[in-house]
């Protein structure tokens, strides 16, 4: 791990750039964490939270993981790397640095502080043996030049209640359905996704105290909605699913006109998703349910009677960056067996570049340097975008970012690095 103060240069800009004293980025002390944390806060826009909220964000900080940037006595810049496992394709958990927090103050803006603390992170993460760092970007753009890319997308949908049915498997009319407390019933639902975490790429095997990040009333974003509310899903005396969502009603001349808010929504199996889902698009004096960021293949999109009205949209979500290519790659599983040496390039992690041999099938995988001849050059952002199985390696090549070097060998690595579950992340860190 990168110890001490280092400086943060403003000298290698590029000509006509605002330039400003260096600034020393140091590791975060416990007694900093307000100031920093009033520094990050300010780069959202400076909207304050509930003191609820800002003291779980003050004990879920990881201090010895987390740098600030400081300009004299001042915190002008920060960033932070949480210490999460990480579901790849084939159920492994993968240590992963869950990159969150970053911020830089309007003042210090467009100098370079964001590059050197994300220099500084990276090899951190390296140091620290962790092979994949992962993030959800504020603006996509940010961080490709850092070696991530997009490698989860989650579906937003707004569905006309009203008109669209929803068909229901066999054997629903045995989950049985009960309101519960959100907060007295959360360890009861956390045990739930926790079964869930092992089933989908993407996950995150939530850290303790995660959990209530999912009930925090955060009152400014209720726009006229209820408190929370949860319904947990039961097959046998045992509890299978939950969902906790929000409704909010509206009245109009002609009658109601009510949204249901979908925030969180777990099932151990089939069946008990497909009991929540009916649940949600039944409830009374609503007219739409509003869902934001679920997996792209979730059941319900193929249950429902019009697909249309669903109106659904796709948004990036988990982005994903390879630290250390060799030990990332074999930490996964392939779907199809694969045999090849990819030329990797990576501009900001050096470390990574050359060629890599891979084999792997669906029990396991090996990867190592080779000198062998390549069979397929691209960069580090692809493979972080192919890395859980949702983006094809083929699309890519379509694009023009991966080249095929021998006949057959795209085809073959594309089937290989799919995964037949769309990979996903419920929810942001
Ligand atoms: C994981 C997370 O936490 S995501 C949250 C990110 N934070 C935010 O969005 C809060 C508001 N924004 C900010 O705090 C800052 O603008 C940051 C952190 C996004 C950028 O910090 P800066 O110190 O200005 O970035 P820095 O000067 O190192 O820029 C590096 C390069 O990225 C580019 N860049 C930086 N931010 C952006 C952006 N928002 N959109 C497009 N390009 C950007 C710069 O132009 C620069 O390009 P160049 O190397 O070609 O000259």
């Amino acid at each position: 791990m990168t110890t001490g103060a280092t400086t943060a240069g403003t000298t290698t800009r590029p000509a006509g750039r605002a330039t400003s004293s260096a600034a020393e980025l140091r590791t975060l002390r416990q007694d900093d964490w307000d100031s920093w944390y009033d520094t990050l806060l300010r780069a959202f826009g400076g909207v304050s939270e509930s003191a609820e909220e800002r003291e779980l964000w003050r004990a879920l900080t990881v201090c010895e993981r987390s740098v600030g940037a400081w300009d004299g006595e001042r915190v002008v810049g920060t960033a932070g790397a949480f210490g999460f496992r990480l579901t790849v394709p084939g159920g492994a958990s993968v240590p992963a640095a869950g990159v969150t927090m970053v911020g830089v103050s309007q003042t210090h803006r467009r100098r370079g502080l964001l590059t050197a603390m994300m220099r500084r992170q990276l090899d951190d993460v390296r140091a620290w043996g962790e092979p994949l760092a992962v993030l959800t970007a504020s603006e996509p753009m940010i961080y490709g030049r850092f070696g991530y890319d997009a490698a989860t997308f989650g579906l937003h949908a707004e569905i006309d209640t009203s008109r669209v049915r929803l068909s229901a498997p066999a054997g629903v009319d045995d989950v049985r359905l009960r309101y519960a407390d959100p907060v007295a019933e959360l360890d009861v639902c956390e045990a739930v996704y926790a079964r869930t975490v092992a089933g989908r790429p993407g996950m995150l095997a939530r850290l303790p105290g995660w959990e209530r990040l999912g009930v925090l009333e955060a009152e400014t974003e209720r726009d006229g909605a209820s408190a929370l509310q949860c319904v947990v899903a039961e097959r046998d005396g045992e509890v299978t699913g939950y969902a906790r969502f929000r409704v909010r009603p509206e009245w109009t001349d002609t009658g109601h006109n009510g949204q249901v808010l979908l925030q969180d929504l777990a099932g151990v199996d089939p069946v008990t998703d497909a009991a929540l889902w009916r649940f949600l698009f039944g409830i009374d004096l609503t007219t739409s349910l509003k869902v934001r960021g679920r997996p792209l293949d979730e059941a319900w999109r193929y249950q429902v009677s019009d697909v249309r009205r669903c109106r659904l949209r796709v948004r990036d979500s988990l982005h994903v960056r390879l630290v250390d290519v060799g030990a990332a790659l074999q930490a996964r599983t392939y779907q199809a067996p694969v045999d090849v040496v990819l030329e990797v390039e990576d501009a900001f992690c050096p470390w990574n570049e050359g060629r890599w041999r891979l084999t792997g099938d669906a029990r396991g995988a090996a990867c190592g340097r080779t000198a062998d001849a390549a069979d397929l050059a691209l960069s580090v952002r692809e493979l972080g975008a192919a890395y859980l199985g949702g983006v094809s390696l083929a699309a890519l090549a379509a694009a023009g970012r991966v080249r095929e070097l021998r006949p057959g060998a795209l085809a073959a690595a594309a089937v290989g690095f799919g995964a037949p579950t769309a990979p996903w992340l419920p929810h942001g860190f």
